[in-house]
């Protein structure tokens, strides 16, 4: 199992990230994830949340001294230990070709570790006779988190890819997640949109809206703030919660053709910050 060389925390410091069209990812963002916290991330779409998750990766090249993993830059000192299990992963061709569950574990490492893939196996409900070009979306979406948990992570950053697992199986799933932080020297950062079954979950919230961080905090003080009339919609207090913040963030941004944001040179809806692009687009990406 890698051991941190020190405990699993997570460090942003005033990191703004602009693409090279000059449009901005993520701006100013200061955050302190503990270690064996569990922080949802939380906002609308194209809030920035996966651009986040990418440079804390370590996917895309972050200024110097923004972001620390373990007390380690994650772009300048790769750092064994980091799973990132985002769209990429997702989209990967390999779990689409006629091979075996079995070969597909192995080849992420998943012999050095059988008590985990079983375990895995068993939690995902995975038949391990499976040939990855006959099974049902749902079904390769299962295998592909075994894949990706299979080797013992230190950080887990997780984009949303739980959308083709059914109620049941995304509940047990989380479970896992959460005994995994309980049990052990790891942290996980997860964004989504899908709130079922996520009550009790997270330790930490993180508001974004338009690439920065509006409000972030232990989720048990920012659920204190929802009020009592919750019940009544059928939502969660966490659901209320979240319903809240999106709807400011709409009024506030207004419709998304009327709030591009920057475009030719210009950032726009950041209170005016103009950032620095970092060039061809290829060179960002290390992986
Ligand atoms: N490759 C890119 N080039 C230029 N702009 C991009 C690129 N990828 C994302 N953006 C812009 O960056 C902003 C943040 O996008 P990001 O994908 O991080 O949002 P998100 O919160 O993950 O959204 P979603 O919930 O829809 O997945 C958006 O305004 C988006 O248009």
């Amino acid at each position: 199992m890698p051991k941190p060389v020190q405990p699993p925390r997570v460090e942003v410091n005033n990191l703004s990230y602009t693409f090279p069209d000059y449009s901005t990812g993520v701006s100013s963002i200061s955050l302190d994830v503990p270690p064996r916290s569990r922080t949802l991330l939380i906002g609308a779409n194209g809030a920035g949340k996966t651009t986040l998750l990418r440079l804390l990766a370590g996917k895309r090249l972050a200024p110097a001294k923004t972001i620390s993993i373990c007390g380690v830059d994650p772009f300048q000192d790769s750092l064994e230990g980091v799973t990132y299990l985002g769209l990429e992963w997702v989209l990967n061709p390999i779990v689409r070709t006629d091979i075996g569950v079995n070969e597909l574990l192995k080849s992420v490492g998943g012999d050095a570790y059988p008590e985990r893939r079983e375990e895995l196996v068993a939690l995902l409900d995975i038949d391990t006779n499976w040939r990855m070009h006959a099974v049902s979306d749902g079904e390769r979406r299962r295998v592909q988190l075994a894949m990706g948990l299979v080797r013992p992570w230190i950080i887990l950053l997780l984009d949303e890819i739980t959308v083709d697992l059914d109620v049941l199986s995304r509940a047990e799933f989380l479970d896992w997640l959460k005994r995994e932080t309980e049990l052990r020297e790891c942290t996980i950062v997860y964004a989504t949109h899908i709130l079922d079954n996520l009550a009790g979950w997270p330790t930490h919230l993180v508001h974004m809206h338009m690439g920065t961080i509006k409000e972030w905090d232990e989720a048990d003080k920012m659920l204190a703030t929802v009020d009592a009339t919750v019940g009544t919609t059928g939502n969660s207090r966490l659901g209320e919660l979240v319903m809240g913040w999106l709807r400011e963030d709409l009024k506030e941004r207004g419709p998304r053709s009327q709030s591009r944001h920057g475009t030719e040179g210009k950032t726009y809806g950041f209170g005016g910050m103009q950032l620095g692009g970092y060039g061809d687009e290829s060179k960002q990406f290390k992986k």
